[in-house]
């Protein structure tokens, strides 16, 4: 690895091998896991939430680097792969479906966010929409098509918290601020499928800067049945929008 040219990934533009395209989870512990799926996996580096691979979809090169849990670090990783060469950014997340209708298990792609975030903020002002990019989305929606899994398409909620915007009343304090009381009621009647905490910086970042970017989640809990995920459902759910993301990324480059 040559010597690191961004602040915080680790990176040289040299170690990217001119890769274009970055598939971007949350979790660094699913950097290898999607690497692992294509070929030639490698280990790039590993600094603080940022893991970063590179390995090759038919031939051509992929980076595969995680962006941690919201949007201060997502905005971090976006903008030094971006500084690297990167253009193309695939979230693949987790999330948690707020319509009733929508199973754990089941493949959402998001074409656009509420922005519950901070981060987006320093990007553009509120009027600006987090809108996914269309060749992206439609990749993924294609991609989970060929892959038969129960798929829905629409709006995100992406909040800078997990609890309180999240309106999540299991903490400690059992408290949520009255601003934020009665919101997943108002986003479900608005029709939004899902909480996640990432999408909202990432597609205004993306679209502020001529930047593509697209996002597909695994549904691991229904928030109008549970509140707690179980383990099998989660790595189902991740496995499915790998395979999906992957596929998508493959009509991409
Ligand atoms: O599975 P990832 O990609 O991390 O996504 C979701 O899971 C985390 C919360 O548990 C947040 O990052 C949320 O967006
Ligand atoms: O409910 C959920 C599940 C995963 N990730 C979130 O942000 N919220």
């Amino acid at each position: 690895m040559s010597k690191s040219e961004v602040f915080h990934l680790g990176l040289a533009k040299s170690d990217l091998a001119g890769a274009t395209l970055a598939i971007v989870p949350g979790d660094p512990a699913r950097v290898q896991r999607i690497a692992e799926k294509m070929s030639n996996a490698k280990l790039l580096a590993s600094h603080r939430e940022f893991t970063t691979y590179l390995a090759e979809l038919d031939g051509k090169p992929i980076v595969i680097c995680s962006t941690g849990i919201g949007g201060p670090s997502t905005s971090i990783a976006v903008e030094e792969l971006a500084q690297l060469g990167i253009n193309t950014f695939l979230r693949v997340g987790t999330t948690g479906a707020i319509q009733s209708h929508i199973n754990v298990g089941d493949v959402l792609v998001t074409t656009g966010s509420v922005r519950l975030d901070g981060a987006s903020l320093h990007f553009a002002p509120m009027s600006f929409p987090a809108v996914a990019d269309f060749d992206c989305t439609t990749a993924l929606v294609n991609a989970a098509k060929k892959a038969g899994k129960p798929l829905h398409i629409g709006v995100t909620a992406s909040s800078d918290t997990f609890y309180p915007g999240q309106e999540r009343y299991d903490t400690c304090s059992g408290r949520v601020l009255s601003s934020l009381q009665g919101s997943m009621k108002e986003w479900q009647a608005m029709g939004v499928m899902n909480y996640e905490m990432e999408s909202a910086t990432l597609l205004t970042m993306c679209a502020t800067q001529g930047w593509r970017a697209g996002m597909v989640a695994g549904v691991i809990v229904n928030r109008t049945q549970q509140e707690i995920p179980d383990a099998e459902a989660m790595k189902l759910a991740e496995h499915t929008a790998v395979d999906i993301v992957i596929e998508a990324a493959r009509n991409l480059i």
